[in-house]
């Protein structure tokens, strides 16, 4: 059997007095595509930050090609959250794209090289934003950025694409765009993408886990009413290939 590019071992997090991860255990194959749904301050970022190495965890550990070592994270590629961008810094597409090669370089003093430039084209074109390369970050569309931002994390040439709420400020139709840009870089990379928005999740994900504190799963590519419920806590409206409908009724129990 093919072994997980991302293992999530018996992880616990506290944060100013408030246990904010707890037991959670997961893992992410090569082919996968990963999609981690929950409330607002389920603790989805704080699982990325882990699985980053950004910060770390009271209890359990994480293994990325089954090393604990922080080197290994150069196998991660990040979208953060849109909102942790300033879209007005001067800045060309290109030179945004190229800056996400800055954490490979280990050579002092860091500067770019070609291979560093080849990736950047590389990731232009994938993102299918060559054209645009010369302009101010700032002059783009909200799709446009998005893609600016992904190429970013592609330059790296990672094994993993983590995204964090990548359509959070984009219409449907873009946000359409961007899960068929995902599933051609689908043979390329697994992907975990976390959101709160359930309406989102789209077809193609391999499977799904809730996370509020706990990470509830089965394993499938289903939400599961029941894994909905243990994470919410109240009934949640489902937009499922565009057809609303209620997977559960009520509040049934308490935390
Ligand atoms: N630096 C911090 N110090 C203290 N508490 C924090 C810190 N960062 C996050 N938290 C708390 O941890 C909990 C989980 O936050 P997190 O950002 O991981 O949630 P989330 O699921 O990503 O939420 P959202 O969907 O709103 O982005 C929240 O209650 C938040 O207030």
């Amino acid at each position: 059997m093919t072994a997980p590019v991302i293992e999530v071992d018996d992880v616990w997090v506290r944060m100013r007095g408030h246990t904010v991860l707890e037991g959670v255990s997961l893992a992410v194959y090569p082919d996968e595509f990963y999609a981690i749904i929950g409330p607002n301050g389920g603790g989805k970022t704080t699982l990325l930050k882990v699985i980053l190495g950004l910060l770390t965890p009271c209890r359990g550990e994480v293994r990325i090609l089954g090393s604990t070592e922080a080197a290994m994270r150069r196998f991660l590629g990040y979208v953060p959250q849109f909102r942790t961008f300033d879209f007005d810094y001067p800045i060309t597409v290109r030179e945004m794209v190229l800056s996400g090669r800055l954490g490979h370089i280990t050579r002092r003093p860091r500067r770019y090289d070609g291979k560093d430039l080849a990736r950047t084209e590389e990731a232009l074109e994938t993102m299918r934003i060559a054209d645009l390369a010369d302009r101010q970050i700032r002059d783009l569309s909200g799709g446009e950025q998005q893609r600016t931002i992904i190429a970013r994390a592609l330059v790296g040439d990672p094994k993993v694409l983590l995204l964090d709420e990548p359509t959070v400020y984009v219409d449907a139709p873009t946000a359409a765009q961007f899960y068929e840009v995902l599933d051609r870089l689908r043979d390329r990379m697994a992907i975990v993408l976390v959101t709160h928005d359930i309406g989102v999740i789209p077809e193609h994900v391999t499977r799904v886990a809730c996370l509020n504190r706990h990470l509830y799963t089965h394993d499938t590519n289903e939400i599961a009413s029941d894994m909905l419920e243990a994470a919410y806590h109240c009934p949640v409206d489902l937009i499922a290939h565009g057809v609303p409908h209620r997977v559960f009724p009520e509040h049934s129990r308490e935390e």
